[in-house]
């Protein structure tokens, strides 16, 4: 068994781990049996059994990456490759049940440090070899599935250390490879907290944060991943670009931003220097019920606009505030809201958000309704698998839109998802990430899979995405481009920005090996 588990199928076909699977509560499943047809599929064909051609790669190549990386670094075998072939999105899970990954890579290769990093982009290049960046694979873009035949995966998993820390600027540098709950336990001995806590926490990586500007649910308090990051090192086909030298400048544009974000199409993060805080002495949850999502998402703005600004500020939907209750038992209906707290002293914030949140119509339901939200905010993706399990299709998507607008954006794409699929869909929003001027919803559907689950599923999303451009918003605010948004970041952009884009992809990464088709339109 290698150190990502191939053996025990860890993150194939579902996620995680087998053993820590998640049943579906029985009030859940007896509401969805009620409203779609489900049909549990066939069980998932085990990684051990997928077939796949053989490494197809040319033995001089072969032998140029062992020479880099070191023999056992150069792993040719079915089931490393079939891991590594695709993200995680719904589709992903659904192909790799039935063993059929999408293009799986030749070859994993995987790197210890920068110079390895430099020295397998040299042999790539020259040889014209198409390269996909690796992290935690928890892309639900189609991030890891190039548009290329042939390519190889480089797998950043011996990047996985602290470089340094500094206490007195509370900065520390990671290496790219590093999974984010290694990261938080590295940097506790330290006394200090990165607060970047998404759903993919598990698994993500460092160097995938940054490649994505991920967000997660402390976003509120500790802002999104791009924010955090002061410096960073990228190995590209020309050379080395590490920027960031001081915490701000004013010398010439912000060049870390184009790199953050760049979902290695311009490069591979070696490692990234991230803002760091004390960990918090004192945390605090606690849950409020609004009437209704438009009286919520008021508070919400109050608080995001005037403050005081909660560390964690989550508000469902009425469809996901029932969903959520059929599954724990509870039965408040309305809008459940979320807020936390962490910091040395969280009762003067806590108490004046209150204040806030009481006088736009929140009646409070106490910290045990924060409890319970804090033991199941992993939950989701297994009970995604457990939906997949019974015969159902649940898959995410998400966007970002100005408090003007997001009431509109929010009834389009709703609309358009329903209208989508008209033989009945449970469509679930909330918004998890505030900024003054606006913020971002995300959508979870629940539908009967049919005979073409990832079809109807592709129907769906285009129909969600063509609503998320015409009403003015962002195709992601932060699960990435990759390849299943390329088209709708295109039009988001224009086509001058489409331009620069690809002359700065062409200077970089002048053979093209760099994650073809992803971002890039
Ligand atoms: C169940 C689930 C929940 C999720 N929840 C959230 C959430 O709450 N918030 C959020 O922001 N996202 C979320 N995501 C999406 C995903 O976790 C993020 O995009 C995450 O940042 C990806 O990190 P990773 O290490 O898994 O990267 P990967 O999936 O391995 O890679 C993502 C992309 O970045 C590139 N890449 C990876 N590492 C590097 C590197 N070192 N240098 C250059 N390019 C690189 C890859 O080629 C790929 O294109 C979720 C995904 C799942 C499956």
């Amino acid at each position: 068994m290698d150190e990502r588990g191939e053996a025990s199928d860890t993150g194939w076909a579902r996620w995680g781990t087998a053993q820590a699977a998640r049943e579906l509560p029985d009030g859940a499943r007896k509401l969805l049996a009620q409203v779609l047809d489900l049909t549990p599929p066939p069980p998932a064909v085990p990684l051990a059994e997928v077939a796949l051609p053989d490494c197809e790669l040319d033995e001089v190549v072969l032998d140029a990456l062992r020479h880099a990386v070191g023999d056992e670094h150069v792993v040719t075998a079915a089931p490393a490759r079939a891991r590594r072939a695709s993200g995680m999105s719904t589709p992903d899970l659904l192909r790799d049940r039935l063993g059929r990954p999408t293009l799986a890579p030749q070859a994993v290769i995987r790197p210890a440090d920068h110079a390895e990093v430099v020295a397998v982009l040299d042999v790539c290049s020259a040889r014209g070899v198409p390269v996909v960046p690796f992290g935690g694979g928890t892309s639900v873009v189609g991030g890891l599935t190039p548009a290329a035949a042939r390519h190889v995966t480089v797998d950043l998993c011996r990047l996985d250390d602290v470089v340094s820390v500094d206490p007195v600027s509370r900065t520390a540098t990671l290496q790219a490879g590093l999974p984010a709950p290694r990261a938080a336990q590295l940097l506790a001995a330290h006394g200090l907290t990165l607060g970047h806590v998404p759903q993919s926490y598990e698994y993500a990586t460092i160097g995938g944060f940054a490649a994505t500007r991920s967000s997660g649910q402390a976003s509120a308090g500790y802002g999104r991943f791009d924010d955090m990051v002061t410096a960073l090192t990228v190995a590209t086909p020309r050379g080395t670009v590490r920027i960031g030298r001081a915490p701000a400048s004013a010398a010439g544009p912000d060049l870390r931003q184009l790199f953050l974000g760049s979902e290695g199409t311009l490069g591979i993060i070696t490692d990234v220097t991230v803002r760091v805080r004390p960990l918090p002495a004192q945390s605090h949850h606690e849950g409020w019920r609004f009437e209704s999502f438009a009286a919520g998402l008021d508070a919400v703005r109050r608080l995001a606009q005037d403050g005081p600004r909660p560390t964690v500020l989550r508000l469902s939907d009425e469809i996901e505030t029932m969903i959520g209750a059929a599954g724990s038992g509870r039965s408040d209906g309305g809008c459940l809201l979320i807020a936390g707290y962490e910091g040395a002293d969280v009762h003067p914030t806590a108490e004046a958000a209150a204040g806030v949140l009481a006088a736009h119509g929140g009646v409070p339901l106490g910290a045990e309704a924060g409890q319970q939200w804090v033991r199941h905010r992993f939950d989701a993706p297994y009970l995604r698998d457990a939906l997949l399990e019974a015969g159902a299709f649940a898959e995410t998507l998400e966007t970002a839109a100005y408090w003007s607008t997001l009431p509109q954006v929010y009834q389009r794409v709703r609309a358009a998802l329903l209208d989508a699929l008209p033989d009945g869909a449970l469509v679930l929003g909330h918004v998890s990430h505030v900024y003054e001027t606006g913020a971002s919803l995300y959508f979870t559907v629940i539908c009967s899979p049919g005979p073409d689950p990832i079809g109807r599923w592709h129907t769906a999303k285009a129909a969600a995405g063509d609503a998320i451009i015409a009403a003015g918003a962002t195709i992601t605010h932060h699960h990435g481009v990759g390849a299943d948004h390329r088209q709708w970041y295109a039009t988001e952009i224009g086509d001058v920005a489409v331009d620069l884009l690809r002359t700065v992809k062409r200077h970089l990464d002048p053979a093209g090996i760099l994650n073809p088709g992803i971002l890039v339109p």
